[in-house]
């Protein structure tokens, strides 16, 4: 029998009787597959979850533990989603019906990680601010944050930019690599624990796929280093949405956070930029902008060097670029409604009998 403690099962508290506790590791469609002690099967959802008038917030998704009723001969039958202990959701704009335009709809796409590799390339499009974006997400989802800078290869002298990162960011890790050559790869071995979870974040292109391929390839190696010549160590099933590396160590990878957005992050700017919005309150305007305010403390500390100027000009990109985003969800909302009702529209005029009467 499968330990699910392996998939990094921790619940302890007491499971009711005839439910099977099981992690799902990949959902296509409406179809589950669930690693459970009996081995893996696939599952559907019971009725309950389609029925509530709820949002789809407590639909079961990928690293999600779950309790369900197993089904010898045929699919089994997720009942409940056991507490998450971190997540990363998603905007859906589908299925919104106009009335409820101004509710954006979160979509759970990968729960319950230990680490967030945010995966930034060192050459080109290298850009602080950008990681800094990717931070606010990680640190709302509940999961570790560790910086991986990417293709240290294609780089002169990658320990400035590591240098600027490790500045701005002092109380994250940060990491350089090359997933080429396996540079810094070694420097992630505290993170590629057995029973933990990992999820990359990261634009397209900064070697997501490439990290992930050297970092089963390393471990292939190490394991079978250990196992002698049993070839146990290749039995690695990437085709899974989550899937296990030989030492144990769990990865998530779904198409839904290869498309993350920002959602909500407003929570995630509090807990990065404290050391900035201390100042507010002692502005002498409570409705102060920090533009050219009189008895504006936040002028006052840039003008004294007790507030970096690279650290309020990361704040002010960040709340631009979080309202941006928050701008554009109602534009595309108002499209939406507009070319309903437009829809609606021509409808009860072709009923009516057309443009012409
Ligand atoms: N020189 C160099 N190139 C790299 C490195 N890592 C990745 N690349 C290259 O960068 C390109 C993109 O790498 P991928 O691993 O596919 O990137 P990804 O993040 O998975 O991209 P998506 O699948 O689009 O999300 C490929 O051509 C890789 O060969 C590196 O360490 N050094
Ligand atoms: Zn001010």
């Amino acid at each position: 029998m499968m330990d699910l403690k392996t998939y990094g099962y921790t619940e302890i508290e007491a499971i009711p009787d005839g439910l099977l506790p099981g992690r799902v590791t990949e959902l296509r469609r409406e179809r589950f597959t669930v690693m459970t002690e009996r081995g893996e099967v696939t599952a559907v959802l019971k009725g309950a979850f389609y029925h509530s008038a709820e949002t789809r917030v407590d639909f079961p998704c990928v690293g999600d533990f779950v309790l369900l009723h197993y089904n010898e001969s045929g699919d089994s039958l997720i009942v409940t989603v056991l507490p998450r202990r971190s997540k990363f959701s998603r905007a859906d704009y589908s299925g919104h019906a106009a009335g409820y335009a101004k509710t954006v709809r979160e979509q759970v796409v990968a729960t319950n990680f230990d680490y967030v590799f945010i995966l930034s390339s060192l050459n080109w499009d290298f850009n602080v601010t950008r990681i800094m974006r990717y931070l606010t997400q990680a640190r709302q989802s509940g999961g570790q944050p560790v910086v991986i800078l990417t293709k240290a290869d294609l780089v002169e002298d990658y320990n400035l930019p590591l240098a600027e990162v490790m500045q701005t960011i002092p109380d994250v890790p940060v990491h350089a690599i090359c997933s080429h050559s396996g540079l810094g790869l070694n420097e992630l071995d505290p993170y590629l624990m057995p029973g933990k979870t990992v999820v990359f974040l990261g634009m397209s292109g900064v070697g997501k796929s490439s990290l992930l391929n050297a970092l089963i390839e390393q471990d292939v190696m190490k394991v079978q280093a250990i196992r002698e010549v049993d070839s146990r160590g290749r039995h690695t099933t990437t085709h899974r949405q989550l899937f296990m590396l030989p030492s144990g160590t769990m990865v998530i990878d779904t198409p839904g956070m290869r498309e993350l957005g920002l959602f909500d992050a407003d929570e995630g700017i509090r807990a990065s930029f404290t050391d900035v919005e201390e100042w507010f309150p002692h502005c002498r305007f409570t409705d102060c902008r920090h533009q050219a305010e009189p008895g504006c403390a936040v002028l006052a500390a840039l003008v004294d060097g007790s507030l970096p100027r690279e650290r309020w000009e990361h704040y002010v990109a960040q709340q631009y670029e979080n309202k941006y985003v928050q701008d554009k969800t109602s534009y595309l909302i108002d499209m939406r409604v507009r070319n309903k009702t437009i829809a609606m529209w021509s409808k009860q005029t072709k009923k009516n009998g057309g443009w012409k009467k």
